[in-house]
Formats: structure tokens, sequence, C-alpha cells
């Protein structure tokens, strides 16, 4: 199934809220026709009603036979927002789930358990066409089925297949919830900077192109970042001083980023139940 299946047969969206549109605005970025797109949101957003004018089908009826279904809508409303898609269930229709802690089984519980499913874990950074997303299928889906998804995945970033279902919880822990983490990182990296006599836009400035800088370098560079991080460490200089305060192992980075996704991929797991 290519592209121009998708295109043709359609592709519905169930949730159109931050992760639903940012993979939306990507894949209308790559050229699939707002015509090719229904959507399923009880508010949608400006930028959606905006689509509809352009042909983007929404809260209409939906094709007999799309070729894929987007399903991003928050878990605590799976409950309610899937069965009405059901009938789409145990035939030819890929279902592509992005939402945390929802396991396959319940998928296949309310769709039937022929019915192809692939379960993905993507990140905001989509919006920008640099996310990472981490799948996988049930047995139902083929490799024709993952092949179709990681397409239209890697319209918005990096793909990368995981062993199993049971790598889920941890992926969302680490890369789904990790934006917001480093998020948290500029914002804090900019108070301490305020902290230190700068002037709040000069710090947010300098620490949010220092995050991103250290990214690309950390994607770009041949050494990992280990390495990179000794590069920046001048012996008995300033931030070797400032490691000794992070890399302490049980006040610093290391005691709390393991908490942190610990408490993340814990609540993965309750989510599932
Ligand atoms: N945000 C992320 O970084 C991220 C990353 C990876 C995965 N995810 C997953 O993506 C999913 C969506 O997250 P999000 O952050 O995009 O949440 P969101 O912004 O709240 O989007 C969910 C959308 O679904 C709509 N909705 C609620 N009930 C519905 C129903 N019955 N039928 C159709 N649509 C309905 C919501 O409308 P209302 O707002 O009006 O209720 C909202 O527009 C979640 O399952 C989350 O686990 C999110
Ligand atoms: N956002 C969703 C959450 O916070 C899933 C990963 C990122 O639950």
């Amino acid at each position: 199934m290519s592209l121009e299946t998708v295109s043709r047969r359609g592709l519905v969206l169930l949730g159109c809220g931050k992760m639903g549109s940012a993979m939306l605005a990507g894949w209308l970025g790559r050229g699939l026709a707002p015509e090719a797109v229904w959507v399923l949101d009880p508010h949608p957003s400006d930028w959606l009603q905006g689509l509809a004018e352009k042909g983007l089908h929404l809260n209409a009826d939906l094709p007999d036979d799309p070729a894929i279904v987007l399903v991003a809508v928050k878990p605590q409303m799976m409950a309610e927002a899937l069965p009405r898609l059901a009938p789409l269930g145990n035939g030819a229709t890929l279902f592509l789930s992005v939402a945390a802690g929802t396991p396959i089984a319940f998928y296949e519980k309310t769709l039937g358990d022929r019915t192809p499913i692939i379960r993905a874990m993507p990140n905001t950074p989509a919006a920008v066409g640099r996310g990472i997303t981490a799948l996988t299928g049930n047995a139902r889906a083929s490799d024709t089925d993952l092949d179709l998804a990681e397409t239209l995945l890697a319209a918005v970033g990096q793909t990368v297949r995981l062993e199993g279902e049971h790598q889920m919880d941890a992926v969302t822990a680490v890369s789904g919830s990790g934006p917001a983490y480093v998020f948290h990182l500029i914002e804090t990296l900019a108070a301490a900077g305020e902290a230190e006599g700068l002037p709040a836009e000069l710090a947010m400035t300098l620490a949010k192109a220092t995050v991103a800088g250290a990214g690309h370098l950390a994607m770009e560079a041949e050494e990992g970042p280990a390495q990179l991080r000794v590069n920046v460490t001048s012996p008995g200089g300033t931030t070797a001083a400032a490691l000794k305060v992070l890399m302490d192992p049980d006040s610093g980075f290391p005691a709390l980023l393991k908490k942190a996704v610990k408490a993340a991929a814990d609540r993965s797991r309750e989510l599932a139940q």
C-alpha cells in the first residue's frame, strides 16, 4: 500500500489536537490533499476549520474503506471515542494509534481481532519534521502495513521499529515525554542565567540556542555524547565545576532522570489498566 492508496481511499483522524495536528501538518506538507482526509474531533481548531474550506472532511460521514485511521485521542477518552470506528474493524483499514498506555489488546477487543493495528509513539518535534516515532504492530499488521505506517511517520521525522509492545512504556517515558524534559531544561537554564544577573530575554536566547545547538551537534558528530561533553570540559574550568553538581550520582541528573523516566513509564503502565 502506498501514499497514492491513502490519497485514493482516504485517511481518518480520530482526535486532532496537538499530536494529530502535528502529524497532519507534516502529511499535508508532503502533498497529501485535504480532500483525502476525514477528521473527527468535537472542538476543531481554527486551523482545521480553515482546512475544511479547502476540502478536508470535518466531522462528516466516513468513507467505507479508508486506507488508514490515525487514533490520536487521549487514552482517557479511548473507551468513549473508539467504538464508533468499530465498523471499520476486521477489514482492510489499518489502525495506527499514537495513544500512550492503551495496549494493542484493547483495540483488538473493540475493533475485532482481525484488524491490522500498529501502535506508535511519536513526539512533538514532529511539528517541525524532527520527531522520532517508535512503532510495533499486531499479528494482523503485515509488512506492507508496517511499511505504510513507517512511510507516513517518516514524513514527520525519524522512525524506529520496536522488538515488541513490551518496550512501549519505556519508549514513551524517554522519547514521547522527553521533549517536555528538554523544554524544562531550557526554562530552568534560562532562570539560572537570570539568577546570575542576565536579562530574561538574553538568558532565554542563550538557553534555547545552546540546547538546540547541542542537540544538533549530538546528531551530527562522529563522537558520542560522553566525548562531546568532555570536549566542553576544560580541566579545572567552569564546566567541570558545574558537572560536579549535575553528575553527582545521588543528587544530579543520573538519579533525577532515572526517577523521572520511571515515573513516566509507571504511568504508561497504569494507563494500560
Ligand atoms: N502531545 C504529545 O507530546 C504526545 C506524544 C506522543 C503521543 N501522544 C498521544 O497522542 C494522543 C493525543 O494527545 P494530544 O497531546 O494531541 O492531546 P490533545 O491535544 O488533547 O488531542 C486530543 C484531541 O482529541 C479530541 N477528542 C476528545 N474526545 C474525542 C472524541 N470522542 N472523538 C474524537 N476526538 C476527541 C480532543 O478534543 P477536546 O480537546 O475538545 O477534548 C482533542 O482535540 C494521546 O493519546 C497521547 O498519549 C501525545
Ligand atoms: N505526551 C503524552 C502524555 O503525556 C504521551 C507522551 C507525551 O501522556
